[in-house]
């Protein structure tokens, strides 16, 4: 912006002002005109200032309040991404990508739990209290897993915990804790009956993949199932 064009009167002003100054026989009346001629504009230009500073003000009051709901939408989202909906454990793709991650730095073991005739929960009590009784099962794994295990939801009444560095003996003693306590007493949901759940457990050395960690623990699922449900076998 040309800075002339901007101040179009005021430089007129200014180079009035000047020439008055330059010149020796004006008389009192005509510097006194054109000083308050100065100072008018003088009052014009401040008033146009604050106007512009409060204006500019606002502006950055406002660019800081959109910025601010920008971050707390990036950061929704990426809460939705890599979230269940549901029982707001790790999704699909984040757990396996936390799996793949830990399994890059070192050891780690992983359980699979399937909760047993889930379909029977949900045509007896229909799929709100199915929905209910998923969400308590997750909260009682917690409560048996350690600080340093990530829960995962790998599929409809399917989940994961992985436990970074752990060897396969202990991962075995977290998954029992888990069983023994469905075991131990129904889910506040559901109180007139137990929701067990098949236990699969593995291990994967450092540097091993997501997939042979993941296969391992779902034979082990699997002959769970095979063996009667209600179990944890580990492979
Ligand atoms: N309420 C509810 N049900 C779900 C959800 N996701 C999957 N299911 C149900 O889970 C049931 C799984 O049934 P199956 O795969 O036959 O397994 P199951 O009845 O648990 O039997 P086993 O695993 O063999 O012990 C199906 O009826 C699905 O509709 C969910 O988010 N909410």
């Amino acid at each position: 912006m040309d800075l002339n064009e901007l101040f179009r009167e005021e430089s007129d002003v200014l180079n009035r002002s000047q020439d008055v100054a330059a010149q020796t026989t004006l008389s009192a009346e005509d510097y006194r005109d054109a000083l308050l001629m100065v100072n008018r504009h003088y009052q014009r230009l401040m008033r146009e200032t604050y106007r512009m500073i409060s204006r500019s003000d606002r502006a950055e009051r406002e660019l800081n309040r959109v910025n601010e709901q920008l971050h707390q939408l990036a950061q929704e989202l990426e809460y939705k991404a890599s979230h269940d909906p549901l029982t707001a454990v790790w999704n699909r793709g984040a757990i396996i990508q936390r799996i793949s991650q830990t399994l890059s730095n070192g050891a780690a073991a992983l359980i699979i739990l399937d909760i047993d005739h889930f379909k029977r929960i949900n045509d007896e009590f229909g799929h709100p209290m199915g929905d209910k009784v998923i969400c308590a099962l997750v909260s009682r794994i917690q409560a048996h897993c350690p600080a340093e295990a990530s829960i995962g939801r790998i599929g409809g009444e399917e989940f994961t915990v992985l436990l970074p560095h752990y060897r396969l003996s202990d991962a075995v003693i977290v998954a029992g804790a888990i069983h023994a306590s469905l075991n131990a007493s129904p889910l506040a949901v559901l109180p007139g009956q137990l929701v067990t759940a098949s236990l699969g457990v593995s291990y994967g050395k450092p540097g091993s993949d997501f997939e042979t960690l993941y296969n391992n623990a779902d034979v082990a699922l699997y002959d769970a199932k095979n063996h009667g449900r209600n179990r944890v076998f580990f492979r």
